[in-house]
């Protein structure tokens, strides 16, 4: 689906790259996540991806076709929502949805469904310019969906929203994943990437320092042991033990069976954890 070699980017006027040596691959039906903080240079590498950034070096294919040489089918098969949404503002959304589905040669599932889907069934007939930052946020990813893509970039799709609606743009992710659809996300919020994505990449000046899945990430990196907070004589007191050595760990045993028990932690690492520990950097 994406095929990126040895890819390097230099903003004009500038001297340094903004893209280093990158090198990916991406497969049909997978959600595949860009994490790095701000400045990082997602964005730059969502433009070079969807054919609007020229004069790269390196090779990027995308749905099979190099995206120098793109074509319009290439535009009838890729939904992208930008950062800032960018909509009519005295238009009502629906007629805005509309405007922008008469581009494309294809429908997908109906401007109402998507919209009931992100919460936005209600407010269809209202003018954009009296939406909050969050409602268009919301808008905006119903807009990449719209002509039924088979690829969709997604920068920054939970961006502003309050948990309910972050809840409900990832359950649209989740039903277009389902649906076959192969998903690029560039995030800072690491929960639903961890939620979320198949495989995430690691990106910090350009460059990407690793790729692999949430799941293995985490296990990993982190300590294979529990820790086991419980009361002795009225106070709580916490112990470490190793996962491997539970069974036959009579201390662990000895708790357990006085019933003093208050909680156990798996010391599991998170996904930012991760990302700062590999990368020495912060997300925000
Ligand atoms: N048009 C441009 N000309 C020159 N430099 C640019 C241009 N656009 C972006 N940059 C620089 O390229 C770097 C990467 O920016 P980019 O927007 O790709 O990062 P990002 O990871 O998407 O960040 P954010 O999460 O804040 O959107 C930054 O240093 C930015 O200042």
């Amino acid at each position: 689906m994406i095929q990126v070699k040895d890819l390097f980017f230099t903003y004009p006027g500038n001297t340094e790259p903004t893209i280093k040596n990158v090198n990916v691959t991406i497969p049909t039906g997978e959600i595949f996540g860009f994490l790095g903080p701000s400045g990082a240079g997602k964005s730059t590498l969502q433009k070079i991806l969807i054919g609007v950034l020229k004069g790269y070096q390196g090779s990027v294919s995308v749905l099979h076709q190099d995206v120098n040489k793109a074509t319009t089918d290439f535009y009838n098969t890729l939904g992208v929502a930008f950062e800032t949404p960018n909509f009519y503002q005295k238009f009502t959304a629906k007629e805005n949805l509309q405007f922008f589905q008469s581009f494309y040669e294809k429908e997908g599932e109906s401007i109402e469904k998507l919209m009931e889907k992100v919460g936005l069934g209600d407010v269809l007939e209202t003018r954009v310019s009296d939406f909050s930052k969050g409602m268009k946020m919301r808008l905006n990813v119903v807009r990449a969906f719209l002509h039924d893509p088979e690829l969709i970039f997604l920068d920054e799709p939970t961006s502003g929203l309050d948990p309910l609606n972050v809840q409900k743009v990832r359950e649209l992710i989740v039903q277009m994943k389902e649906a076959g659809k192969t998903i690029i996300l560039n995030t800072h919020n690491m929960n639903v990437a961890e939620i979320l994505c198949d495989r995430v990449a690691f990106i910090v000046d350009g460059e990407v320092k690793l790729i692999d899945s949430p799941d293995h990430l985490k296990n990993s990196y982190s300590q294979k042991e529990i820790t086991v907070v419980f009361k002795e004589k009225g106070i709580e007191k916490q112990a470490s033990f190793e996962m491997k050595h539970l069974g036959t760990q009579l201390e662990f045993q000895k708790i357990l069976q006085q019933d003093q028990l208050v909680r156990i932690n798996t010391n599991e690492k998170t996904l930012e954890d991760i990302f700062i520990e590999v990368t020495g950097r912060k997300l925000q």
